[in-house]
């Protein structure tokens, strides 16, 4: 691989905010993005500092498949951005996750959608995230866990709302929740 710029590689002297996309398809999927989040909270360069609610989604794009769950996570991480996204695709592979067909079924998906105010078109990490614009799987649960939040300079609840899929993402209670 060609070497990858600096910025990408360079860890940050002070914690940073970073926010995670995270989505499942396949498999007890409430459990997998239980086990995901869990597993960032024990990192140690990791501090979580937001959870959405989880989201029922209908899929956008790929072929027919079954709704998803999708939930944001927000970060501070000591993590330079590559080393966040070996992490993401640490617990991709620790929920068994399987590439074979693009934006087909998984057990777990961890996007990066920002990194600090890091700007990268590198196609090993593009920040912003280039979709997540367009993306109500992602806007609504991260305006969920932090209503303020902006993305290009605009308010995440916006983008939310004039997102196609907007229609689709249900807020869905916990299994604990739920427990009597
Ligand atoms: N911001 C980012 N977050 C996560 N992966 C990224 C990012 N930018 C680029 N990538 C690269 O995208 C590659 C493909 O990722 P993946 O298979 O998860 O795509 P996808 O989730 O199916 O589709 P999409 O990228 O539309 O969400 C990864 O190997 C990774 O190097
Ligand atoms: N509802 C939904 N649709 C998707 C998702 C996802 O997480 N949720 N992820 C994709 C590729 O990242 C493609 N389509």
């Amino acid at each position: 691989m060609d070497q990858l710029p600096e910025d990408l590689t360079t860890a940050p002297a002070h914690p940073v905010s970073a926010v995670l996309a995270l989505g499942s398809n396949l498999g007890d999927s409430q459990q997998i993005l239980h086990d995901a989040v869990e597993a960032l909270r024990a990192h140690a360069q990791v501090h979580v500092t937001a959870v959405s609610p989880l989201a029922k989604t209908a899929p956008v794009g790929g072929p027919a498949q079954p709704d998803f769950l999708n939930q944001v996570v927000l970060i501070d991480t000591t993590l330079a951005p590559y080393e966040l996204l070996e992490l993401a695709q640490k617990l991709e592979q620790a929920a068994a996750r399987v590439r074979d067909i693009r934006w087909g079924p998984r057990t777990l998906d961890v996007d990066i959608i920002t990194y600090d105010e890091v700007v990268s078109d590198h196609p090993v990490l593009t920040l912003p995230h280039p979709r997540a614009q367009q993306r109500a799987f992602v806007l609504t649960p991260w305006a969920w866990a932090d209503s303020e939040a902006t993305l290009n300079g605009v308010p995440v609840t916006q983008l939310a709302a004039q997102a196609d899929d907007a229609a689709t993402v249900q807020q869905v209670s916990t299994r604990q929740e739920g427990t009597p």
